[in-house]
């Protein structure tokens, strides 16, 4: 049995300009043990997939099984079985640290919890924090405690939604040793982020949603198999002429380009010449999970617009263009998110 499955999940948002699809028949099963990424640019609906499964939201069609739980019509049961890890920081201010984990187990009906709340406490670095007020926590801290309070019934299946936005180098060293810990001991690991470093290094398997849809879905080691193996990258000022900007992806003044074999980069530098555009640093590296992500949601993206007859979009001079939701997904910019 999965350990969540997904069966042809749709959801849509009424508003006045007419239904959101924010969601298209979603269907796709996590097998237990597994550390799943589900990534997505900026509007993609994963967050409104992950309410879904936390029964959160409700979904306009298909349903959402955890251990063989609907998340429906067995909400306890399904409840019991994840550990959500929220992206917004909600605690109650009149607790200390323990007294919130404590507060926690109990609503899950779990009394004498303190041995594995000190085992949380000391593999998220709180143990110091324990009689702390929430209050007096860094934001730092308080994301700690709300990892602890998702993990206190001991789920089987642990949901963590952008956990790492924000948070500084030492967090994410704690949290991600902590969480892959938890998985060698066979927990199942949900993780949306925009780190895509972190996906490339910690998921074995991940989902990539656009515009409601899984447009990719593979393991992390076949989906990097994929792409273009090596990757020119520079540095300028100027404009790229049209048939490189359409293949780049650019952050600031960086320019990084597919470049298969010496024959492509013999090409690149040929194009940029002859605009008279000047580089500098000039490297050549192994592709990685990003320039996969920006194939796939540009493979995507002109797959709609074909669809739709919409013409491509024009691309901004060495700048990344911005996240698009539903409404303008033209170009992720996870290079402008990355650690
Ligand atoms: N409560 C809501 N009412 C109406 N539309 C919504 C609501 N929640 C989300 N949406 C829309 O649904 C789409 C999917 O949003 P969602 O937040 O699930 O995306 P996401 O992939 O999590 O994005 P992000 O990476 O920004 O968190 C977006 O177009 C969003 O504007």
């Amino acid at each position: 049995m999965p350990a969540v499955s997904f069966q042809n999940v749709s959801k849509i948002y009424p508003s006045s300009r007419g239904d959101l699809h924010a969601l298209k028949a979603v269907s796709f099963d996590i097998q237990s043990g597994e550390f799943f990424g589900l990534l997505g640019p900026n509007g993609a609906g994963k967050t409104t997939l992950i309410s879904i499964l936390a029964g959160l939201a409700s979904a306009t069609g298909g349903r959402v099984l955890v251990k063989g739980h609907d998340v429906q019509t067995d909400y306890q049961a399904a409840r019991r079985a994840l550990g959500v890890v929220p992206q917004e920081l909600v605690f109650d201010p009149f607790f200390n640290v323990r007294e919130a984990l404590r507060f926690q187990s109990g609503y899950f009906g779990i009394r004498h919890n303190d041995a594995w709340i000190d085992e949380l406490l000391a593999g998220l670095g709180l143990t110091d924090k324990a009689s702390a007020n929430m209050r007096q926590l860094s934001g730092g801290m308080k994301r700690r405690v709300l990892v602890a309070q998702a993990l206190v019934h001991k789920p089987p299946v642990i949901v963590l939604d952008e956990p790492t936005a924000g948070v500084d180098v030492e967090l994410r060293q704690t949290l991600w040793h902590f969480i892959s810990q938890l998985n060698k001991q066979g927990s199942t690991v949900l993780l949306t982020t925009h780190y895509l470093e972190e996906a490339e290094a910690l998921c074995n398997r991940i989902a990539m949603l656009n515009r409601g849809e899984v447009v990719a879905l593979d393991r992390t080691s076949e989906l990097l198999r994929r792409a273009a193996s090596n990757v020119l990258r520079f540095k300028t000022d100027d404009t790229l002429p049209d048939d490189l900007a359409a293949m780049a992806r650019v952050t600031g003044r960086v320019v990084q380009l597919p470049a298969n074999d010496a024959q492509a980069v013999e090409r690149i530098l040929a194009s940029v010449r002859e605009a008279g555009v000047h580089v500098d640093d000039i490297e050549i590296r192994k592709a990685d999970l990003e320039d996969v992500f920006i194939e796939v949601i540009e493979g995507s993206n002109s797959a709609h617009r074909a669809q739709e007859g919409i013409s491509p979009p024009g691309r901004p001079k060495a700048e990344t263009a911005p996240m698009g939701g539903n409404e303008d997904t033209s170009m992720p910019s996870v290079g402008a998110n990355s650690p």
